[in-house]
């Protein structure tokens, strides 16, 4: 176990993050699918366009094309054919003449200029031209948003609903993508009962693997949910037996502190191997990373801010990692306090806000009041992290913080 710190037996965060994503070893494994089933998937190769897109150089607007030159010459044109989307005018347009044009149109090779119709009066077969054009207008061209043999998307790209278009407009029906993760999931604790299930004395409904399986979905990762598992040391060991045998990654919350029925590091250690415990964040300090012998583990904290927060600061990273997909780093800005903040040095703190511009057009923040590690509210209130530095103690309101804006994913 790696024991450093700013604060005895914890671990800064950064040097947390690092040393995890140091430990993962991406998979490699491929699959073919199709491009309806690709949402979210992350590319095992490099995409190449196969055609210009455009694929000709066409119209943007309802009017009519002609050669430049021609209207330098006239200030009307003589109409000869019509070009309409997907029934190309294959004539010539000579000197003096033009073709009526619709958005979308294929130009004809003689053509170089477009006139939108509003500026033109038709008499009979004469197009007359209101005002001068400039070369090129209302033309866009073959290969202007992609040229042939141009790399479009990198591997390890996960592939949103916009590049699902882009790879239609290429006409690309298969892909190769990495195979999805299977991801465990295991709640422990003696309290924690499902929904439907009355609450007896001291009980509490489970939430954390709700919140994570849909942070997961987002991840396009296949969920094994193991449900709620006793704070039990022969039962939590099943289950991390079971889980490690079908999952490429195992995610735990609870049982990881120091209490009597925290059982999570005891059987880590049994039957795996744990890279680093403690870390010093605020919330999320008794995160946990090792390995079990098929899969990495995540051993979050129990209360629910910290379970979240962990899994979006440490987990998800790694699991990303883990997919092959390339990392898109997190949006970092700064903004003015607009509250005092409560901070003990110690710990990298990683509170809840809601950043907004005020009406002077600076960036401000606001707490979303109490921080406490079990007001999961704190979260689905905010939409972004007020990051104060382990040294930092109390923030005076005015003060300029650091802030991480939430990935869409999360809250
Ligand atoms: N003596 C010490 N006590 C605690 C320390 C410490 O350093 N010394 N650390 C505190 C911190 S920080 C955290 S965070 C928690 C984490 O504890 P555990 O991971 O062992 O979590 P549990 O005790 O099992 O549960 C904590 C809390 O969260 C509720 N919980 C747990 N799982 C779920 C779930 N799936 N859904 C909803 N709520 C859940 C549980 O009922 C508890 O209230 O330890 C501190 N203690
Ligand atoms: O780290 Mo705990 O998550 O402070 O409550």
């Amino acid at each position: 176990m790696v024991d450093c710190c700013s604060t005895p037996g914890l671990m800064p965060f950064e040097q947390a993050l690092e040393t995890m994503l140091a430990g993962i070893t991406p998979i490699t494994e491929v699959e073919s699918i199709t491009l309806t089933e690709s949402l979210g998937r992350v590319l095992s190769t490099d995409i190449t366009s196969p055609i210009n897109v455009p694929p000709h150089n066409n119209s943007a607007m309802d009017g009519y094309a002609f050669a430049h030159a021609s209207l330098a010459q006239h200030s009307s044109l003589i109409l000869v054919g019509r070009s309409m989307a997907g029934q190309p005018y294959e004539g010539a347009c000579g000197k003096g003449e033009c073709i009526r044009i619709m958005t979308g149109a294929k130009i004809p090779a003689d053509c170089d200029t477009v006139e939108m119709q509003e500026n033109c009066q038709v008499v009979d077969n004469s197009v007359k031209f209101e005002a001068p054009r400039e070369l090129g207008d209302h033309v866009r061209y073959a290969g202007e948003d992609i040229n042939k043999n141009q790399v479009v998307f990198s591997k390890g790209r996960r592939l949103s609903a916009i590049d699902i278009g882009v790879l239609a407009s290429l006409g690309i029906q298969e892909l190769t993508v990495f195979r999805k993760l299977n991801v465990a999931l295991i709640a422990t604790g003696d309290e924690l009962k499902a929904l439907g299930e009355p609450l007896g004395s001291g009980d509490i409904f489970e939430s954390n693997s709700y919140a994570l399986a849909g942070m997961l979905e987002n991840l396009n990762v296949n969920v094994i949910n193991f449900g709620v598992i006793v704070d039990d040391e022969a039962a939590i060991r099943e289950a991390f037996i079971q889980a490690d045998a079908l999952a490429d990654a195992v995610i735990s919350s609870g049982g990881v502190s120091v209490g009597d029925a925290d059982y999570t590091k005891l059987v880590l250690e049994q039957i795996g191997e744990i890279a680093f415990w403690k870390i010093a964040m605020k919330p999320g300090k008794p995160f946990a990373f090792g390995k079990l012998p098929n899969s990495v583990f995540f051993g979050l904290p129990g209360n629910p801010v910290s379970a979240m927060v962990t899994a979006d600061l440490l987990a998800i990273p790694a699991l990303i990692k883990l997919q092959n997909c390339l990392a898109v780093p997190p949006i970092k800005l700064k903004a003015k306090t607009l509250t005092d903040l409560r901070k003990s040095p110690g710990r990298m703190d990683f509170q809840r806000g809601v950043i907004s511009y005020n009406n002077n057009g600076e960036l401000v923040v606001n707490s979303t009041g109490s921080q406490g590690s079990g007001i999961l509210t704190s979260i689905a209130s905010a939409n972004c992290y007020i990051v104060l530095p382990a040294e930092q103690g109390r923030v005076k309101a005015g003060e300029i913080v650091n802030i991480r804006l939430f990935e869409r994913y999360f809250a």
